[in-house]
């Protein structure tokens, strides 16, 4: 599935959240979305996903505007994991991951074998299977995550949207659901704060500040040093790591980098 935002703009309480932003998700590919907090990676995301209009430029998925689609028309081509990710009523694990199927089906038309086994996969698939029978609220944060997850899977989209997924994981579960949505070979949106699974994941990072794409490229054209000062405002080494061979972001605490500024005085001075 193509993925193509194209001069995209957002205005909310009269300010320009979004200035004229283009991206694309070539089909199959792991396009990553970085940036500083409040920088309108979820805005982007949300008018991606058909939560906020853009008040100016398009979206579309292989050619279609998704704004002439109907909800269902865009469930069927797209699964999306929100930020909040919020579900008001108590519902089992295993319902919340079946309602992923609704975007295949009529009303009123029942589930089948082949849902119920696809939920089973699913929740195997994110480590959830012995979660089923559990109550959604009363999960932690990072269970949750899993199983909004596995409620995406089930949908079977070309494309899948997500906005900050490994938020609530531990280190493990980290590196698993990444590892699993890179081996789903669909084409994947995720925006990111971890700037180093970013660079182990992605194929393409758009650096998004103030509203504007300020970088785009493969991890290894967009993550050096002054980029990284630049938009997010942090000093740092950065190598490509000789075991992966993916670029590795070594960050300075403010101490360290004071310390350093000390010891460079103190040479200056002699
Ligand atoms: N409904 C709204 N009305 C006014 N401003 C808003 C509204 N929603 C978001 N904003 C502002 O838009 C900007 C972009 O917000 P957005 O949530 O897209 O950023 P983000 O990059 O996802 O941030 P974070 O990393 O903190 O999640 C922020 O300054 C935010 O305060």
């Amino acid at each position: 599935m193509n993925l193509i935002a194209e001069q995209v703009s957002v205005m909310l309480d009269g300010k320009e959240i979004l200035d004229h932003v283009d991206l694309q998700a070539k089909p199959g590919t792991f396009v990553g979305l970085i940036g500083p907090n409040g920088s309108g990676k979820s805005t982007l995301l949300k008018s991606i996903y058909r939560v906020r209009k853009p008040d100016a430029g398009l979206v579309t998925v292989d050619g279609e505007d998704i704004y002439q689609l109907s909800p269902r028309q865009t469930a069927q081509r797209m699964a999306v994991v929100r930020q909040e990710g919020t579900v008001e009523f108590d519902f089992t694990v295993r319902e919340i991951v079946l309602m992923g199927r609704s975007a295949h089906k009529r009303l009123f038309q029942s589930d089948t074998e082949e849902d119920f086994s696809l939920v089973e996969r699913a929740l195997a698939r994110t480590g959830m299977q012995a979660f089923a029978e559990r109550s959604f609220l009363s999960l932690s944060g990072g269970e949750k995550q899993r199983v909004l997850i596995a409620r995406a899977l089930v949908q079977e989209a070309k494309l899948l949207v997500l906005d900050e997924p490994t938020n609530h994981l531990d280190i493990r579960y980290q590196l698993q659901i990444m590892d699993l949505l890179k081996s789903l070979r669909l084409t994947v949106l995720v925006a990111l704060h971890d700037l180093n699974i970013a660079a182990t994941y992605c194929d393409r990072i758009y650096v998004i500040q103030e509203g504007r794409i300020a970088a785009a490229g493969t991890p290894e054209q967009v993550l050096n040093p002054e980029m990284l000062r630049e938009v997010f405002g942090v000093e740092t080494e950065v190598y490509v790591h000789p075991k992966t061979g993916k670029k590795h972001i070594v960050f300075f605490s403010g101490m360290e980098m004071s310390e350093q500024r000390k010891d460079a005085e103190v040479s200056t001075a002699l």
